[in-house]
Parts: C-alpha cells; sequence; structure tokens
C-alpha cells in the first residue's frame, strides 16, 4: 500500500524541516514570490530549486569560441526584453531590471530582414507589410469580441476574416514564411491552435501597452544576472533557505500544510506551499505527484493550455561570408511552412562582433523533429538550407553547431505557454487559483502576459503579496477571490456559453441525446 509522504520519510528516521512558505523553483516567479514575502516582512521560507543556480528559464550555456578565445555565452532560453516602455508611460518592470543591473544589450532592428527561398535571395518585403497591416484590422476586430463577449474563434479565422489568406496569394509559400516569423515566431503555436481573443491581448498587453521595442540580451554575465541581483538583496551569499541541486518529487497537502517530498529524502513541512513549476512541468505524468490528486477542474485546466517549444540553432564558422548589413534573414521554403524560417546574424555591432555566429530558430512541431534528430542529421538539414539561400557563397561546414532539447528538460518540459482556441478566462483562472494551501504561479498563470518574463515577473508579486497577508493575518474576513486578499476564486463548474433549453431542433441539435434511453 502506498505510505503517506511524510510517514514514509518519518519511518526512515527523518524529520521535516518547517517553514511558513515553501516555494518550489528558482526561476523570475519564485525569486520574485520570496523577494514579496521578505519585503512584507515574512522571512521563514525555504526555496527549492532543481538547477544548481537561480534563473530558471532565464538560462544559458557556453558555445563555441569568442573573438577572445573564450566561449562564448548564448541564452538558450528568454534572449530578448520585450515591450519596454514609452517616455510617460506604463514600463516593463522587466525593462527595469534589466537597467537597474546592467544588463548588455541591443536593440534588435526587426526590419532590417532580406528575404530569400530555395533560389537565394528574392524579395517578398511585401507580403511582410500586408500582413502586419491584416494584425492591425484583426486586432481591432479580437477587441470587439472580448469586450461583447462573443465567443472565441481561433487566430486563424481571425487572419481569414480580414482578408489575410496566405494559400491565395501570388506567392503562398513566402506568405507562409511570413506569418510563421511574424506568428508562431512569437507564440511558438500555429494561428490554428490559438486563441484569437486572448493571443490578441497578450500581444496588445507587451507591445501597444509598454512599446513595440524588443532588445536583444548579450551579457556574457548570463541573462540570469538580474534575478540572482534581485534576489541577493534578501539572501546572504549560501543562504540555507536557497536549496540548489534539489528536486521536489511529490507534494502531499492532504493535512493542515504542504508536505514537500524531495528525491534526496528531504523533506519541509509548510503552512503553505507554491509551486511555479512550468506548465510542462505540470503536465508530466508522475514527474511531480500530488497527494490527494489534484481536482478535476484544476486537472482540466492544466491540461487545456498550450507548452510551446521554442529552440534556437546556434552556428559559428571560421569566418563571417554572409551580409553583414541586415539583422535577420527570412526563409521561405518551396514545401514545408515553419522549415528552418528565421535566421539571424549575432556577427555585428551590438551583439557579438567577430563571432562568426548566427543562429536559426524553428517552433513547435520542427522543435519536436529536431528534439528527437541527432546534431548531425540537424546540421545536415540546417545547412542545405544555407546552401540554397545563399548560391553564390561556398559556405563552409561550422566549426561549432548546438542546440537546446526543451520538450524534454527535465525541469521544463517546453519552453513557454500559450492560449488554445475554444476555452475562457474562467478556464485560464482555474489555472491560476489555489487548491487550499497549495499555490501555483509562473508565467503560464498570467492571464495579460503569459508567455513573458513580465508574465513570470507579476504573477510572483500577485500570490507573494497574497501569501504574505495571510501568513501575516491580513486578510480576516475576505470571502474567497476577494481583490487581492486571501484565496483566489475558481470556477468548478465551466458553463459553455449556450443554456441548455438552447440544444433545440431549431439549433439544428438532435433532442434525443439528452433523453434518457
Ligand atoms: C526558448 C525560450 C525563449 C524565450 N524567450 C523569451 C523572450 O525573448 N522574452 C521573454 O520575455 N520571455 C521569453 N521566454 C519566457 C521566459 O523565459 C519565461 O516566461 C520565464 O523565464 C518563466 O519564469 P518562471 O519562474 O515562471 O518559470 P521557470 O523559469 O521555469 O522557473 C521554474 C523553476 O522551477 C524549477 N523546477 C522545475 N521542476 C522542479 C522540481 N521538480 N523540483 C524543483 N525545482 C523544479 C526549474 O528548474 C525552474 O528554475 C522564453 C523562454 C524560453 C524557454
Amino acid at each position: 500500500s502506498v505510505i503517506p509522504a511524510d510517514q514514509s520519510h518519518r519511518r526512515q528516521g527523518g524529520t521535516c524541516q518547517k517553514t511558513k512558505v515553501a516555494i518550489l523553483g528558482a526561476g523570475i516567479t519564485g525569486i520574485t514570490i520570496a523577494q514579496t514575502l521578505a519585503n512584507a516582512s515574512v522571512t521563514d521560507f525555504i526555496i527549492v530549486e532543481y538547477k544548481d543556480e537561480i534563473g530558471g528559464r532565464l538560462h544559458h550555456e557556453n558555445f563555441g569560441k569568442g573573438p577572445d578565445g573564450k566561449p562564448l555565452l548564448v541564452e538558450y532560453g528568454a534572449n530578448w526584453a520585450q515591450g519596454l516602455g514609452k517616455p510617460g508611460g506604463k514600463e516593463n518592470p522587466i525593462w527595469t531590471l534589466e537597467k537597474k543591473w546592467n544588463i548588455t544589450n541591443t536593440p534588435s532592428n526587426f526590419s532590417a530582414i532580406l528575404t530569400y527561398n530555395e533560389t537565394g535571395e528574392v524579395d517578398f518585403a511585401s507580403e511582410i507589410e500586408e500582413y502586419e497591416n491584416a494584425v492591425d484590422r484583426m486586432g481591432a476586430e479580437a477587441g470587439e469580441l472580448l469586450a461583447d463577449n462573443i465567443q472565441d474563434r481561433t487566430m486563424r479565422e481571425g487572419l481569414t476574416h480580414v482578408g489575410w489568406k496566405p494559400s491565395q496569394r501570388d506567392y503562398p509559400q513566402a506568405a507562409d514564411a511570413v506569418e510563421w516569423w511574424l506568428y508562431d515566431g512569437e507564440q511558438a503555436y500555429t494561428p490554428e491552435e490559438t486563441s484569437l481573443v486572448f493571443n490578441a491581448a497578450v500581444s496588445n498587453f507587451t507591445f501597444l501597452q509598454f512599446s513595440d521595442e524588443n532588445n536583444f540580451i548579450v551579457d556574457q554575465r548570463g541573462h540570469n544576472t538580474w534575478l540572482k541581483g534581485e534576489a541577493s538583496e534578501f539572501l546572504a551569499a549560501n543562504d540555507t533557505r536557497l536549496r540548489l541541486n534539489t528536486v521536489v518529487d511529490r507534494l502531499d497537502y492532504s493535512g493542515e500544510g504542504v508536505v514537500v517530498l524531495n528525491r534526496d529524502g528531504s523533506c519541509i513541512e509548510a503552512d503553505y506551499a507554491v509551486t511555479t513549476f512550468s506548465l510542462g512541468v505540470l503536465q508530466q505524468e508522475d514527474v511531480v505527484a500530488f497527494e490527494p490528486a489534484l481536482p478535476e477542474w484544476k486537472q482540466v485546466a492544466i491540461e487545456s493550455f498550450l507548452i510551446g517549444t521554442y529552440t534556437k540553432i546556434f552556428l559559428q564558422f571560421n569566418e563571417t561570408w554572409w551580409p553583414t548589413d541586415t539583422e535577420f534573414f527570412l526563409y521561405a521554403d518551396p514545401v514545408q511552412r515553419g522549415w528552418y524560417p528565421i535566421w539571424q546574424s549575432l556577427d555585428k555591432a551590438g551583439f557579438f562582433p567577430g563571432s562568426h555566429a548566427l543562429f536559426v530558430t524553428v517552433t513547435e512541431r520542427e522543435s519536436r523533429r529536431v528534439e528527437r534528430m541527432t546534431d548531425a542529421e540537424t546540421q545536415a538539414e540546417v545547412m542545405a538550407v544555407l546552401r540554397s539561400m545563399f548560391p553564390d557563397v561556398a559556405v563552409p561546414e561550422p566549426t561549432a553547431f548546438q542546440y537546446p532539447r526543451w520538450g524534454t528538460t527535465p525541469w521544463a518540459y517546453g519552453s513557454f505557454s500559450c492560449w488554445p482556441a475554444g476555452t475562457t478566462l474562467e478556464q485560464h483562472q482555474n489555472l491560476r487559483a489555489n487548491v487550499g494551501r497549495l499555490w501555483f504561479a509562473g508565467e503560464h498563470t498570467s492571464a495579460s502576459y503569459f508567455g513573458y518574463m513580465q508574465g513570470a515577473w507579476y504573477e510572483g508579486r500577485d500570490v507573494g503579496n497574497r501569501l504574505a497577508r495571510l501568513v501575516n493575518g491580513l486578510c480576516g474576513g475576505a470571502a474567497l477571490g476577494d481583490g487581492l486578499c486571501g484565496e483566489m476564486v475558481r470556477y468548478e463548474v465551466l458553463h459553455g456559453t449556450t443554456e441548455e433549453d438552447k440544444y433545440n431542433i431549431s439549433n439544428g441539435w438532435d433532442g434525443s441525446s439528452f433523453q434518457e434511453s
């Protein structure tokens, strides 16, 4: 029979360490929760982290050799501060922190782009303009759907409805490439798979509310430097409240608090626990076990939302043989949409001059495919594309070739979340809501900024504030979901938009499906 986590541990002779709040994960969300608690004088917390450092999906690796002979540090995870802010307007909190910790970065110029197909350079810049105009029209329509509580649609339908039909354009492959670059390349999913209302909204919150600027991080200390900086303001060096290299296996919330059982046999008994694990980790069967099993409304929410995979494939050469006066190269494959479409040169002023490096990005299905291939197999495909893009250049073999496999990384199982078509804000709220003393937070719980660093930061601050008020006994008589105090609202039964009496013959419904046989 299954022995409850805390008992099995006691039988091994251990005792659980007691704390008020167990923060599970030391990414942006976890560190921001701890900081918010510390600011509210709640210092009795423990942070448990799988990796050997703070940062989570702010994750870098060494690659090839930089001009100084040392390895180049490249970001496998978040690379752009997106939507910085306008003078006099609201600033993206992430941008504020990047500046505070002097993170080296450079503006990315998305209009510095050359376009290619299998025969070499071909100008299809007009497709970019056409797509961007369609997106403006689509955004206005999505706003009306939201305001009027009209049923959500897919992003594909939204684009079609305003006249963007890639397969009916003069050069469909080019239209596909442009659409992939500006949509899949941002959301890591296709327009067919994703929500019109909520993906239009997430784009507006970041790129209209803040600004449309994207700055690329090139800091050779690593992008996680700002987060480590923030942590250093409330954690001492070697602070025992930060447990690195510790994997959470099981969360038992059957009793008064939450028992966190770790793979190394240690355990923590907390008044409250908050998991900041990615949606990918939560969706994995048995990676983290919950005791008792999560309620139906929570499980359905976890199953409903999407975690995309976004793969940057890095290449380095002995020389820079590609044009140096641009930043991006967009490739329209004759057959396959999303086939090694967007290339970015790193050998540029402000990036890594003299590095002879560039990277190509793929998403979702193509990501899953390259993740299952060997480096050599992927390299052969990548080189074939480069050679068809640059037929007049004797393109040499790379001296270094490397890419992450986010879909199988055991502390992430994917890159960042996205909102599927066919669900509601209430369903998303169920992703956020606590289950008793077990809380949930992360970029995926952000309704307005999912997929972005700012989503993780805002959710961390919100849950940190709620937990601080609960621990400090400040939520007195607050009702469930009341403002910013106390537990979060949840929807145990999600109704569609169609009342039962509308399932009738005038709506084309064969009434017999609801009758007893
Ligand atoms: C490839 C890629 C590109 C991206 N590009 C951008 C970008 O350009 N701009 C942008 O704004 N955002 C970008 N993002 C998104 C951004 O990185 C995330 O939104 C943000 O970092 C998420 O922070 P988090 O704290 O919610 O989650 P995480 O960073 O995933 O933190 C969760 C932590 O939990 C830990 N953990 C997981 N399982 C366990 C376990 N069992 N036990 C203990 N610890 C565990 C993990 O190690 C991790 O440290 C990108 C992400 C990826 C992957």
